[in-house]
C-alpha cells in the first residue's frame, strides 16, 4: 500500500541576514518571522508526511506554545517525522517541493537542499526534488513580504 500527503507553509520575512530553506543557510537581505528557525521547506515537508501518515499537522508535534522549539533547527522536524514513518512501516516514494517567492533565488542552492533532506529521510537524493516559483511580483510572495512552500510526498511500504 501507498499512502500521499501534501503541506503548505509561509513566514514573514523579517530582520535577519540569511534563512533556512531546506536545512541550508540561504544568504539573504532579511531573516524570517518564526517560533523555530521558519525553514518553510522543511515545514512544509513535514506536514506532507505527518498528513500522509494521518498523524495531525506539525503543530501538534511541536507547537509554537512550547519555549523548546524556540529557534529550533527544523531539520530535527524532519527527522523525527522520518522516524514515524519507519514505525508505520514506510519509507519515502518521492518528494517534491516547491518554494514560492520572488527572492532569494533557490536554485543555486537546491541541490544542497535536497542532499540534507534525503539525509534526514534516509533515503537516495534522486527521491527528492526542490523546485522554486515567483508569484510574477503578484501577491505577497510577490511584494516581498514572505516566503510560502508546498510540498508532496509519496510513501511506500518498506
Ligand atoms: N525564488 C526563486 C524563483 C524562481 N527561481 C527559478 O526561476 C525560474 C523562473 O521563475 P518564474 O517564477 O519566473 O517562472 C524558476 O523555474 C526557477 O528555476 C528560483 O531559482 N528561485
Ligand atoms: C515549527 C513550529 C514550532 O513550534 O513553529 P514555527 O517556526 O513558527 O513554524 P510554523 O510553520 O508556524 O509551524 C508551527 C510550529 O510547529
Amino acid at each position: 500500500m501507498m499512502r500521499i500527503g501534501q503541506g503548505f507553509d509561509v513566514h514573514a520575512f523579517g530582520d535577519g541576514d540569511h534563512i533556512m530553506l531546506g536545512g541550508v543557510r540561504v544568504p539573504h537581505s532579511q531573516g524570517v518571522v518564526a517560533h523555530s528557525d521558519g525553514d518553510v521547506a522543511i515545514h512544509a515537508l513535514c506536514d506532507a508526511i505527518f498528513g500522509a501518515l494521518a498523524l495531525g499537522d506539525i503543530g501538534r508535534h511541536f507547537p509554537p506554545s512550547q519555549e523548546r522549539w524556540r529557534d529550533a533547527e527544523s531539520r530535527i522536524f524532519l527527522r523525527h517525522a522520518a522516524t514515524l514513518m519507519r514505525e508505520q512501516g514506510y519509507a519515502i516514494g518521492n518528494v517534491d517541493i516547491t518554494v514560492i517567492c520572488e527572492l532569494p533565488k533557490v536554485g543555486p542552492h537546491a541541490q544542497a537542499m535536497r542532499e540534507c533532506i534525503a539525509e534526514e529521510l534516509s533515503c537516495e537524493v534522486d527521491r527528492v526534488s526542490v523546485k522554486a516559483t515567483t508569484t510574477e511580483k503578484l501577491g505577497f510572495t510577490g511584494r516581498g513580504e514572505g516566503i510560502a512552500a508546498q510540498a508532496c510526498v509519496l510513501l511506500v511500504l518498506a
